[in-house]
């Protein structure tokens, strides 16, 4: 993370407080309810408390009665009388023993709704991440590395949920913190006071010896970005990672980062220690000085000194808790405000979809006067094309001249910059998004193959497809020749990224995958690259052959294309040249190089 500690404290001093009241606001009602089981409890504990004065006064004096009593005492005869039980020692154990019980009863249950809570949160946190960053656009994936994507959702949603719990306990210790103060404040205001001054100066003091949570929290949440950035990088790109004997450089950042992560986190678990007993040294020697004042100079009963010294007795690891609770939040919330951060920006970047239902049939598409930038340059500037149902049209060009971008922005991965992109004259992104989707069936340059079943793989855009749907569109992309000899058929695994297969068999499953949609409009992007020319005019023809189907097919090999019906030639973000094969040749521009250099 960028800047120095003062910077990021202030930044994160707006948003800490952000993110809390956005924490808070997730079921408002069961945080509630948790609120006031632990007020419950604390009120329970205080009353608890308040039966040594009882027992203490009558072992020391007998029976009591509402002439001889006053204060707490006068409340606890009260109490007996309006139950209708003498207030005697068996009844006085009795009594707290009722109020210990429910006491702890509420805790257990407000400590059971945290937990249930805290996961809760934590699955909600988690799948909004990955459920907004899934519907973000395309370019926001261009922009970010998936290792800091997964790290986002996977790592920092956890660290952030548990704001959540902490948060709850932190007011539950406080409650009851406040409880104990209550009593202290009625038996002795002045050594109460004097205690609760003792108490902030110690907080001071322990508080500035040391570096804020949230700096060091922040340094952990940086060490687990590398962490994971680096093992991701390692193992996505390990094939080269070995062949460049970039194993040494991966390992060496590897440790790197995970001596920051150790460092960071036992700096961070080593500052919550020197918290909690600090305090706790500093609060027995109050805490002691405070009994000393009570004997020496405040004449006050023996039952009530016992009350008033078992909640200051109490009161000092409350104290202690809730100081080292705030810094582990401290530590959290730089998470949680990353988290939030994620969120919002996925949010914002949220593919647009249009309501209305693409038409049926697709007869005509367009391009019209379409540019488009990726970053500052411009990459395609004002595009015409268009395709008619049926028919064959490919584009062609230089490498980065910017035909895959035509694929890209036909399937709403982006957006025109202007121009219009229109199907039967009305602009596609009008159509929902999903429905526009279901239109096109696409083969990428690069299909990803997933780490499952061949039949997984294959049916991803058509999962009721049936056996004979899968066996036809098998023939036709020719996955068929290479299936009969799979160990397990369909159901062979593929491995990583289709590990398991070649290039050209790669091109065949996602080929077949797009088959296999049904859908009217097929985008094929270098889809038989990768394939020897026969089985690619194979593939070709059998596709071509095909109903009413339209096929637009981007191809760097000519001879693939060169029955098209119409042939673009793309060159620098324009189209250069449109026409049949034969018009191309004899136009003796781009295209006509471009065929002769091939045949050379
Ligand atoms: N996601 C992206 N972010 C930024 N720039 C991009 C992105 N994708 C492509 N480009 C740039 O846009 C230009 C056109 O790329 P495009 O992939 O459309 O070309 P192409 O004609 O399909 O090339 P090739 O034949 O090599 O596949 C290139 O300069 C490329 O660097």
């Amino acid at each position: 993370m960028a800047g120095s500690d003062d910077e990021r404290a202030n930044i994160t001093g707006r948003q800490k407080l952000r993110a809390l009241v956005r924490v808070a606001r997730y079921r408002p009602r069961r945080t509630l309810a948790i609120a006031v089981l632990s007020i419950l409890a604390a009120g329970l504990e205080a009353i608890g408390l308040s039966f040594i004065l009882p027992i203490v006064e009558i072992a020391e004096g007998g029976a009591a009665s509402t002439e001889n009593a006053d204060g707490i005492m006068r409340g606890f005869v009260t109490a007996y009388d309006f139950v209708g039980a003498p207030l005697t020692l068996e009844t006085a154990v009795l009594g707290v023993t009722v109020v210990m019980f429910v006491r702890y009863a509420a805790s257990f249950l407000a400590s059971w709704a945290r937990k249930i809570l805290q996961n809760d949160y934590r699955r909600h946190l988690t799948s909004r991440t990955f459920e907004g960053t899934l519907d973000a656009r395309v370019s926001y994936f261009d922009s970010m590395g998936s290792d800091d994507i997964i790290n986002s959702v996977i790592t920092q949603t956890k660290y952030g949920a548990a704001v959540l719990t902490q948060s709850l306990s932190t007011l539950e210790r406080t409650v009851m913190a406040l409880a104990y103060l209550s009593i202290g404040l009625y038996l002795a205001p002045e050594l109460t006071v004097l205690m609760v001054a003792l108490l902030g100066l110690v907080t001071y003091l322990v508080r500035n010896v040391i570096e804020p949570g949230y700096v060091v929290g922040g340094r952990v949440a940086d060490a687990n970005e590398r962490l994971q950035n680096t093992v991701q990088r390692g193992v996505q790109g390990i094939r080269d990672v070995k062949v460049f004997r970039m194993d040494g450089e991966v390992k060496d950042r590897f440790r790197d980062a995970i001596d920051g992560y150790v460092s960071a986190s036992v700096r961070l678990a080593r500052n919550k220690a020197f918290i909690d007993n600090a305090y706790q040294f500093l609060l027995a020697v109050s805490l002691f000085s405070i009994i000393y004042l009570a004997l020496t100079f405040f004449p006050i009963s023996l039952g009530e000194l016992a009350v008033f010294l078992f909640a200051m007795f109490r009161l000092a690891p409350q104290a202690s808790t809730i100081n080292s609770l705030v810094y582990t939040i401290e530590g959290n919330l730089p998470h949680l405000v990353r988290t939030f951060e994620h969120v919002d920006t996925v949010d914002d970047l949220r593919e647009p979809s249009g309501e209305d239902a693409p038409p049926a049939p697709i007869d005509r598409i367009a391009f019209e006067d379409v540019t488009f930038t990726y970053g500052d340059e411009p990459v395609l500037r004002g595009v015409d094309l268009e395709a008619e149902r049926g028919e064959f049209v490919a584009m062609v060009g230089p490498s980065g001249a910017g035909k895959s971008t035509i694929a890209s922005l036909l399937a709403r991965l982006y957006e025109p910059d202007s121009g219009r992109i229109t199907a039967n004259g009305r602009p596609i992104r009008d159509f929902d998004l999903d429905a526009w989707r279901s239109e096109i069936a696409m083969v990428r340059q690069h299909p990803f193959i997933f780490n499952e079943t061949l039949e997984f793989n294959l049916t991803i855009g058509a999962r009721d497809a049936t056996r004979a749907e899968i066996d036809e569109a098998c023939e036709m992309a020719r996955v068929d020749e290479f299936l009969r000899e799979m160990p397990a058929g369909l159901d062979t695994v593929l491995g990583d990224d289709g590990v398991q297969l070649s290039g050209g068999q790669r091109q065949r499953v996602a080929l077949a995958r797009a088959l296999l949609t049904d859908a009217p409009l097929l985008v094929l992007d270098e889809a038989t690259s990768d394939l020897d020319s026969h089985l690619e005019a194979d593939i070709h023809e059998s596709i071509e052959a095909t109903d009413d189907r339209t096929v637009v097919a981007i191809a760097h090999r000519l001879s693939t294309v060169s029955d098209a019906d119409r042939i673009y030639t793309v060159e620098d973000g324009h189209i250069v040249e449109r026409g049949t094969h034969d018009e191309l040749l004899s136009d003796e521009g781009t295209y006509a190089s471009m065929y002769a250099s091939q045949r050379a």
